[in-house]
């Protein structure tokens, strides 16, 4: 092996163990490679966002304003990624964010994710439009894999407490609520194709199994009851008229630390801690659902402010890179969760490839971290960084 080879691959141990050598380790790359093995349906689906799509560029654009600035001889020798978040103790501030209906990326869908995610320690966030039942996902994972749920509140408040009691029986141990999404957005690219993961069975897993769901439809889905079943799913998936007064129903009914995502605004996170939250998510749902609106890297610094240290701050869209989860983390951020990487990860290469996804952003946030002089992820402030000059 020459001296060269050698160097790097001595990076690579000090952080990263193996990658795919059938991924790229750049992992901006993998939206492209994913193109090529998806159905265009399906990648219109998990690549597209609502609208023009402005909010989806405008997360990226975002990142790409903050530059950072290194400092030397600082002796970063020892390094140490691990943090803890509502309670859950981490080797690197990622998460994996919530992504339904992953049947539609790779046949093994979330038991692939949740298996990679527990190879390497880290949290997977468990999505109610999963295409597997929660139960089956958390099988996958694992006794001691940490997992948390993500809800979506459904108008039925009998199957919120069915989804938050199975949550908590499958070993989660903190509850995600997604505000942004009581429905789905104005999304071209899946109403030009026709095309909606959920109508064709895909991402209704968790409320088929439900005995709360199956007794609405009068038993459990069959051929028979299916369309009437989906017509319920659509009709109760999501309750428009929730309030700030309603958040009381979720602390009465799930004991662990709640953190809302979806926030963007200032006054929402500072409602959030007032009503006792634990942690809120700055989300834009990867530019899903308001076309127009901030990007979410933008409106972080303003909400992680407002909180302080009242409640855990996660954040979360357009992350594609350790530099990137640095970047959040200076401007506020506790951790970072992430989307639509390792999406393509699955999809590219089933459960090696998410752990492939999770490996070189572990990495190349430990080197980022090191190489600008600091050990730990709690170091970082926005004196690390600089806004980029308008002109690239
Ligand atoms: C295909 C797809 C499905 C998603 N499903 C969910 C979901 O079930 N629940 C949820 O809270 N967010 C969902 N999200 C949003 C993600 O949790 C996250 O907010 C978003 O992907 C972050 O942006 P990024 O993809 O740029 O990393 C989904 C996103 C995608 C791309
Ligand atoms: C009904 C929405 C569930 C999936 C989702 O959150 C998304 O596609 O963004």
């Amino acid at each position: 092996m020459s001296a060269l080879a050698d160097f790097q691959n001595s990076l690579y141990l000090q952080g990263l163990g193996d990658v795919l050598p059938s991924l790229p380790t750049d992992l901006t790359k993998l939206e492209g490679l994913a193109e090529g093995v998806l159905s265009r349906r399906a990648f219109g689906y998990v690549a597209g966002a609502a609208g023009s799509e402005a909010t989806a560029r405008a997360n990226r654009a975002a990142f790409d304003r903050w530059r950072i600035v290194p400092r030397m001889l600082r002796d970063v020798a020892e390094r140490d990624l691990s943090v803890e978040v509502l309670g859950t103790a981490m080797p690197a501030p990622i998460l994996l964010a919530p992504i339904g209906v992953q049947s539609l990326l790779h046949p093994d869908g979330e038991r692939a994710a949740a298996r990679a995610a527990a190879a390497e320690g880290l949290t997977m966030v468990l999505s109610t439009a999963a295409s597997q039942p929660m139960e089956e996902v958390a099988e996958a994972g694992g006794d001691g894999a940490p997992r948390w749920y993500q809800l979506y509140w459904p108008k039925d408040r009998d199957l919120a407490v069915s989804f938050l009691e199975r949550a908590r029986d499958a070993g989660c141990t903190a509850l995600v609520v997604t505000l942004d999404t009581f429905t789905l957005a104005w999304r071209p690219r899946d109403l030009d194709a026709g095309f909606l993961p959920f109508l064709r069975g895909i991402g209704v897993a968790n409320y088929f199994s439900d005995p709360v769901f199956q007794k609405a439809v009068g038993g459990p889905v069959t051929d028979a009851n299916r369309e009437a079943a989906l017509l319920h799913w659509a009709a109760g998936f999501g309750d428009p008229s929730l309030t700030w007064d309603d958040l009381i129903f979720l602390r009465d009914h799930w004991e662990g630390p709640i953190a809302l995502k979806g926030i963007q605004h200032p006054d929402d996170a500072r409602q959030a801690v007032d009503a006792g939250m634990d942690g809120v998510i700055v989300s834009n749902h990867g530019g899903r659902q308001v076309d127009g609106a901030v990007a979410s890297l933008d409106a972080l610094p303003g909400v992680a402010k407002a909180v302080g240290d009242q409640a855990a701050v996660l954040f979360d869209s357009g992350v594609r890179t350790g530099a990137d989860i640095a970047k959040a983390l200076a401007l506020g951020a506790d951790a970072v969760l992430v989307g639509r990487p390792y999406a393509y990860g699955l999809a590219l290469g089933g459960q090696e490839g998410v752990r492939h996804v999770l490996r070189c952003l572990q990495a190349e946030l430990e080197l980022t971290l090191a190489l600008a002089g600091l050990t730990r992820p709690g170091r970082l402030s926005p004196e690390i960084l600089s806004c980029a000059p308008t002109s690239r």
